[in-house]
Order: structure tokens, then C-alpha cells, then sequence
């Protein structure tokens, strides 16, 4: 990635995450030029530290923390920052959950005046007490647990980057006592993911313990955080969800890392992205040449799926909208949007499914619209022997393959095939495809590791993956191989309402529609186009539910003034109100 200038560097680092290993790469050449990272890393633990503490009127000199130390460099920033708080006056106590402590670190910390509690028996900390009976091992940690419950402040430096798995041990048993178990992230949804008022403050150094830092997932026991400051770059846990939802406030601290020829896992769409994806009326346009959508959408018994998807398509730069479904739907989409054409005709992108029943709904079975959307989905199959075939399913015009369409998808497509499932959807779609013999994930498991389950579709499809959720992760293809992983966290968590996903099939049949051809030529470009309805999505949504709130907030940049950030939490909306709002989100991106 090559990355010209100073804003445009600090943009793409904040706007990407990299993997552990990325990370480690990077971070090589500034450890061998000895830059004291660790220390840097704790300054700016500290500060945050003693600004949340400032925000809640809470004086440095009265306050108690609590450091929950591991054993690795982890645990080294949370003694050094320990340290620091103890320097300006802090009651710290660090809980040692591993055998050893960082031994600068630990020394520092001793004599800032902190103190330390050992769990581990085994442990071989100077000066700590070890060797105790299990009775006395039970006893201390539950007084490490009232101890840390009645803090003002806990640094959570269990583990970071060097975590593998579930946590384990008194790690694990500490989590879950602390944080959460078996339970997803679950707390209102506030603009600039405001701290909650209550005690104590969770700072998390680096990351969350115990969520899965490459991949976003929460493997086991976790410690949600208030606030999390991480280091150099961002981690995919700080972006995917629902490990993301676990990090609350987040700031960046750079170390000046060369990102120049690092290749980012997961990447988050911000305004400036997703304008890319928005074509400009020409002065030779005529309706055609903007783009035509077709929508196969709506049925008997949920018409009201075709009005949305249809005004939503219509309203998102589209040219045309034509619309095919049962009488009653055509006559609610004509009366909802008079702009419709009725019928079939030459389209430039298709979406199919939005409120078609599937097989398993009663009235499934006898849906014509699934016979239409059946017949037209068997032009998007690869097979293995057939070239002919799949160079015309090579040719075909995008399609959005929502709701109701998912169970008929063929076992291979092509990349200009979208799938825009939810959890509970994405779920029967895995079980569908990798049939007897692999065990059966259940809704639950896809939302503890959406990421997994939105790589494995697209593993086994070969369509790109639209997985809806606060923040809505897209799989794709990257046009070299591999896979391209695209995050929108745009929209706030009023649109979790009925129809929403209906307006979002709309809105991206018609940004698909607009690109003149590229996404059959080019598919590569497909998540990213996916990526930009997502956003466009939920940017509409904010606007038309007045929220600041989002799913993912872009982290603050340490050392930088803060920009103010407004926070109306704003109001509940329909999907219709989105729609409205479509035109203002456009302004605002092509501005
Ligand atoms: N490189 C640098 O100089 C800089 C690094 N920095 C900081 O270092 C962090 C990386 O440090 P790291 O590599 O030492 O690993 P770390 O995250 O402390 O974890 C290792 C410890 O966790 C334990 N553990 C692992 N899995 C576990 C589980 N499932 N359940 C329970 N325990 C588990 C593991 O135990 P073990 O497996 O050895 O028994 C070991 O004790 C990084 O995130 C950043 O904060 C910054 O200061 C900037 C400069
Ligand atoms: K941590």
C-alpha cells in the first residue's frame, strides 16, 4: 500500500487493522534501533488513564487501580503505567496471574511504591510470597476479584498480542469473574462509545484479554473495556466484530511504523472510499446509461419488501428501476414509486429474494418469484466441466441475493454474486452447503466469530459475503487470489428494525447498476462496491435517525487534539425514514 504523505499514512492507519504477525514485522526494525516502545506504549496508558479519571471528577491522588499483569510484555506496559499512576499519587496494586512478571517493569513499579498480589503459587516473583495451599490460592483470588471490583480504575494487561486461545487458567477464571462469559458485548449503544459512569474504569492495554485478537472473535471468558489504547497499528479485534464491540473508547498510539508495504487484513470504509463507488450523472446520460436495476423482490404474502427495495433503488443514482412480482406487489410498488417499470428488459444489476419466502416458510414452495429468481440464479453457476457455461456466468451483470433467494443459491458462483445475509441466515446457508458429515453452527456461533463464518461462505460459494450487523463485514475477492475483507461500521443501532435489510438490497443493486460493466470485467471491485452500500446504508440511517452513534467509531489518534465529537444519541425510525434520508447521505458523500 503505498502511501504518499502524512494524513494519507494516518488515515490508512487508522482505517486498517494488521494482523499479529504484521504487527511483530513491524514493530522489528524500532526495537533493534532500541526505541523504548514499552515505555512510550505505558506514557500514553497513563495519560488516557488519567483523563477518564479527570472526566469523572476523580482527583489522581484518590484513586485506587488495580493492574491485572501477565506474565509477557503485556503485562510489562500495565506495571510500567502502574508505575506512572503510582508517580502521580495513585494507590496501585497489580495482580500477578502468571509465574512471572516483566522484571524491569516489575522493579519500576515496586519502587513507584505498588504493591503486588501473587495468584499462581507456583509463581517466582522477588520479594512475593508463593508456595501457598490451594485454600489460600481460592482466598486470593477472591480478594483480587473485590479487590479489582472495588477500584476505580483496572488496567487490563492480562495478555495482548502474544494471546493464543481462550484464556486459561487464573487468566480465564479472573475473566470471568471480572468480565464476561458466553455472552456477547451487550450495553447501550452511545456516540463515541461514551464510557458507562459505573466503577471501575476498564482500560485495556493494547487489547481486550481474552477476545481473538486476528479475528475478532470472543473464543472464551473476556474483560469488555471502557477504553482500549493499543499500539502501532490497529489490531483486527479493535474493528471486527463482536470483539470490537468489547474495546470501548479507542486510541491509537503510533509508533511511526513503516505501513508503506504492509497489506492490511481488514479494512474499514470511510466517506472518501465509498465516493469512489458513486458514478456522477454525465451530460450525455441518458436513464439507460446510468444503470437499470431489476428487482425480483416482494411476494403475496410481503409486498412490502418489493416497495422498499424498489424506492430504495430508485432514490441510490439509479436510472431505472424495473420490478418483477405478483400482481398485488406490482400494484403497491406502482402506487409507492409511479417511476417503476414493470416487466422484464435489459438490467445492469439484479436483486433478488428481499421478502420471497424461503423453502422452509409455508407459503415457500409455491412462490413463483422463486421459480423466477431459481431460473435466474442458474446463469450465475460455475461448473466443473462446462466452459462455455461459465463464461457466460463470468459475463453476467451483478446480483444481490437477499432473504428468501438464499436457500436457492447454486453451490458455485461467480464473485459478482452478492450474499446479504444476517446471522441466523448466514447460519442455514453453512449447513445448506457443507451439508451431513460437518458439524452444524448454530446463529449463535456465527455472531461469536462472524468474521470465520463470512470467510467460509465465500470459501465455499465463491460469492462475495455481505454479513449485516452493526458493523457489516464483506468478503470478497481481492483480484489476486486471496480474499479481501472490507468493514462498514457506519450505521447506528436504530436500523436494526424491520425492512432495513430490504432498503440495503435496494442500495446496492443500484450503486452495483452505476459502475458501467467494471464489476463483471473487474470483481475485485465488488466488496468494495458492497462495502460502500453498507456505509451509504447506514449513513442514511443517521441522518434520518439524528444519531452520532455508530458501530465503529474511527479511534482517536494519541498525542492529536480530539476532534469534538457530537453526541446526540438521536431516535427510533422505519425503514421508509432511511430511504427519505437517501439523498441527503448522497450529498454528503459527493461533497
Ligand atoms: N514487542 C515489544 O517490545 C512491545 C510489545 N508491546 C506489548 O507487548 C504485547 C505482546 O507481548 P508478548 O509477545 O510478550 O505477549 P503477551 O500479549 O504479553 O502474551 C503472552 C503472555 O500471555 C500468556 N498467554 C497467552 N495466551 C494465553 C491464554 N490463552 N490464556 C492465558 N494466558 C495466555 C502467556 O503465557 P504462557 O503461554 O507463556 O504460559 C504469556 O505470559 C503487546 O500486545 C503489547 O502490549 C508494547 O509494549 C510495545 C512494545
Ligand atoms: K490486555
Amino acid at each position: 500500500m503505498d502511501v504518499s504523505n502524512d494524513a494519507d499514512r494516518l488515515q490508512t492507519l487508522l482505517y486498517s487493522s494488521y494482523s499479529t504477525d504484521t504487527v511483530r514485522q513491524m514493530e522489528r526494525p524500532l526495537l533493534d534501533d532500541g526505541v523504548p516502545l514499552m515505555r512510550m506504549a505505558a506514557s500514553a496508558t497513563a495519560q488516557v488513564t488519567m483523563s477518564l479519571l479527570d472526566d469523572e471528577d476523580l482527583p489522581i491522588e484518590n484513586a485506587r487501580v488495580t493492574v491485572l499483569a501477565g506474565a509477557g510484555n503485556n503485562g510489562g506496559d500495565g506495571l510500567y503505567a502502574g508505575a506512572e499512576l503510582a508517580n502521580e499519587g495513585a494507590q496501585v496494586t497489580a495482580i500477578a496471574v502468571g509465574r512471572s512478571l516483566h522484571e524491569e517493569a516489575f522493579r519500576a513499579f515496586v519502587h513507584a511504591g505498588g504493591r503486588v498480589l501473587v495468584l499462581d503459587s507456583a509463581a517466582d516473583i522477588p520479594g512475593c510470597t508463593s508456595g501457598f495451599s490451594a485454600g489460600e490460592a481460592g482466598e486470593r483470588l477472591q480478594a483480587a476479584v473485590e479487590y479489582a471490583r472495588s477500584s476505580h480504575v483496572v488496567l487490563d494487561a492480562m495478555t495482548g498480542i502474544g494471546a493464543a486461545g481462550a484464556l486459561r487458567g487464573i487468566a480465564g477464571t479472573l475473566a470471568a469473574s471480572i468480565g464476561v462469559d458466553g455472552d456477547l458485548p451487550d450495553k447501550p449503544a452511545l456516540p463515541d462509545n461514551e464510557p458507562s459512569a459505573d466503577l471501575p474504569l476498564v482500560v485495556a492495554i493494547d487489547v481486550p484479554s481474552g477476545v481473538g485478537v486476528d479475528d475478532g472473535s470472543l473464543p472464551g471468558p473476556y474483560i469488555p473495556a471502557d477504553a482500549t489504547v493499543t499500539f502501532g497499528a490497529m489490531k483486527p479485534c479493535a474493528m471486527v466484530p463482536p470483539a470490537s464491540y468489547a474495546c470501548g473508547r479507542v486510541t491509537l498510539v503510533d509508533f511511526g511504523f513503516d505501513i508503506d508495504d504492509a497489506v492490511p487484513f481488514a479494512e474499514m470504509t470511510d466517506g472518501d472510499f465509498v465516493s469512489d463507488s458513486i458514478r456522477l450523472p454525465r451530460l450525455a446520460d441518458g436513464k439507460y446509461s446510468r444503470g437499470v436495476v431489476g428487482l425480483v423482490t416482494g411476494s403475496a404474502r410481503y409486498p412490502g419488501a418489493a416497495i422498499l427495495s424498489a424506492r430504495a433503488a430508485a432514490r441510490t443514482n439509479a436510472g431505472m428501476v424495473r420490478y418483477l412480482g405478483p400482481q398485488r406487489a406490482q400494484d403497491m410498488v406502482l402506487s409507492a414509486l409511479p417511476e417503476a417499470v414493470l416487466g422484464k428488459g435489459r438490467v445492469e444489476s439484479w436483486v433478488v429474494g428481499s421478502g420471497v419466502p424461503s423453502a422452509g416458510d409455508e407459503t415457500g414452495e409455491d412462490d413463483a418469484q422463486r421459480v423466477t429468481i431459481a431460473a435466474l440464479l442458474e446463469h450465475y453457476a460455475l461448473h466443473e466441466t462446462d466452459d462455455e457455461m461459465n463464461a457466460r456466468a463470468l459475463a453476467m451483470p451483478p446480483i444481490v441475493v437477499d432473504a428468501g433467494a438464499l436457500d436457492l443459491l447454486p453451490n458455485r458462483v461467480v464473485p459478482q454474486v452478492v450474499v446479504t445475509p444476517h446471522a441466523g441466515e448466514l447460519a442455514v446457508l453453512l449447513n445448506r452447503l457443507d451439508g451431513d458429515g460437518v458439524e452444524a453452527v448454530s446463529r449463535q456461533q456465527v455472531e461469536a466469530n462472524p468474521l470465520r463464518s463470512a470467510l467460509r461462505a465465500h470459501e465455499l460459494t465463491g460469492a462475495t459475503v455481505l454479513l449485516k450487523g452493526a458493523v457489516t463485514i464483506v468478503v470478497g475477492p481481492d483480484g489476486d487470489g486471496g480474499d479481501r475483507i472490507i468493514l462498514s461500521g457506519r450505521a447506528p443501532a436504530w436500523m436494526a428494525t424491520a425492512g432495513s435489510g430490504d432498503v440495503l438490497a435496494g442500495m446496492l443493486g443500484a450503486l452495483m447498476a452505476q459502475q458501467d460493466g467494471l464489476l463483471t470485467d473487474d470483481p475485485a471491485l465488488v466488496p468494495e462496491v458492497a462495502a460502500a452500500a453498507a456505509y451509504t446504508h447506514g449513513l442514511a440511517g443517521a441522518i434520518a435517525s439524528k444519531s452520532e452513534q455508530r458501530g465503529w467509531c474511527c479511534p482517536r489518534l494519541y498525542g492529536h487534539a480530539t476532534r469534538h465529537s457530537a453526541n446526540a444519541i438521536g431516535h427510533p425510525i422505519v425503514a421508509t425514514d432511511v430511504i427519505a434520508a437517501i439523498p441527503q447521505a448522497f450529498d454528503e458523500l459527493i461533497r
